[in-house]
């Protein structure tokens, strides 16, 4: 029997500024389904996965509950739960519900943006084995594009090496206990700085985040190009089902 609980965290709790649209990203469509019913389905059909915690926006918890998941039937949704401000308030509102219910021990979490609806079984499964080995990983791919840092004047500083810079995606999976551990303690800062979930276990606990191979396909739908992209994309992973 597995003993293990793998929970995801799905962050739907954003305004989607950069994306100029009346109707916050993650409820426009693709293809004629939401990009959130995307990224729902893949936890939903997952082998690892056994439950999902769903994080929306300010004052959307009914509305989500009435309309979206009336609509779209998923299963393993437990629960629905309001975010806050920044990213990092919606993921810690997410890591409350799991620790409100001590469901840590030998368990992990998979916090994953809802704006990235190309999120693969495949994917899932290289991060619950890296998971597994070294307690937390991130996925993400080596950078196509050469780096470069610069000052605040706007001039290139430094230029990291290439084969060491990765692209930083979603989902990052983490022992619970880990990641409850290292939020408890970042949110008690006065400044926040992280914009992803990793930096909070490297900054808080210095514990090693293994890098874990994602996919070029794992796009964060964040400007409206991307909607075009993952269009094309969308099309790719139909026209598959069909055959
Ligand atoms: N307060 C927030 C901010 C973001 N997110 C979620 O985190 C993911 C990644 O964030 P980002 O792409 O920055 O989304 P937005 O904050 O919605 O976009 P923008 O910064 O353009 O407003 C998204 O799925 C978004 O819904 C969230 O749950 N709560
Ligand atoms: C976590 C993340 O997806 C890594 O790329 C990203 O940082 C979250 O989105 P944001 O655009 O930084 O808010």
């Amino acid at each position: 029997m597995r003993e293990r609980r793998c929970t995801a965290i799905v962050l739907a709790g954003g305004q989607g500024k950069r994306m100029g649209t009346k109707t916050s990203k993650q409820y426009l469509d693709i293809l004629g389904k939401p990009v959130l019913y995307y990224s729902l389905y893949a936890f939903e059909q997952s082998e690892i996965i056994d439950d999902i915690i769903l994080v929306v926006g300010s004052g959307q918890v009914e509305y989500v509950k009435n309309e979206f998941l009336n609509k779209w039937d998923f299963q393993k949704i437990r629960k629905v739960v309001e975010g806050g401000r920044e990213r990092y308030h919606s993921v810690w509102e997410g890591l409350k519900a799991i620790r409100e219910e001590n469901r840590t021990e030998g368990n992990y979490v998979y916090i994953h943006d809802s704006a990235r609806p190309f999120i693969t079984e495949e994917i899932i499964k290289r991060a619950q084995h890296d998971v597994e080995k070294y307690g937390a990983c991130v996925v993400g791919m080596p950078s196509k594009d050469t780096i470069k840092i610069a000052d605040e004047e706007g001039f290139a500083s430094e230029t990291p090496p290439r084969d060491r810079m990765w692209i930083v995606q979603t989902p990052q999976v983490f022992e619970a206990s880990i990641i409850i551990e290292a939020y408890s303690r970042m949110m008690e800062k006065e400044q926040i700085t992280a914009t992803d979930d990793a930096m909070a276990v490297e900054q808080e606990l210095h514990l090693p985040v293994r890098m874990t191979e994602g996919s070029y396909e794992n796009i964060k739908i964040t400007t409206p190009e991307d909607l075009e992209i993952a269009e094309v994309f969308a099309r790719r992973c139909f026209d598959a089902e069909k055959q």
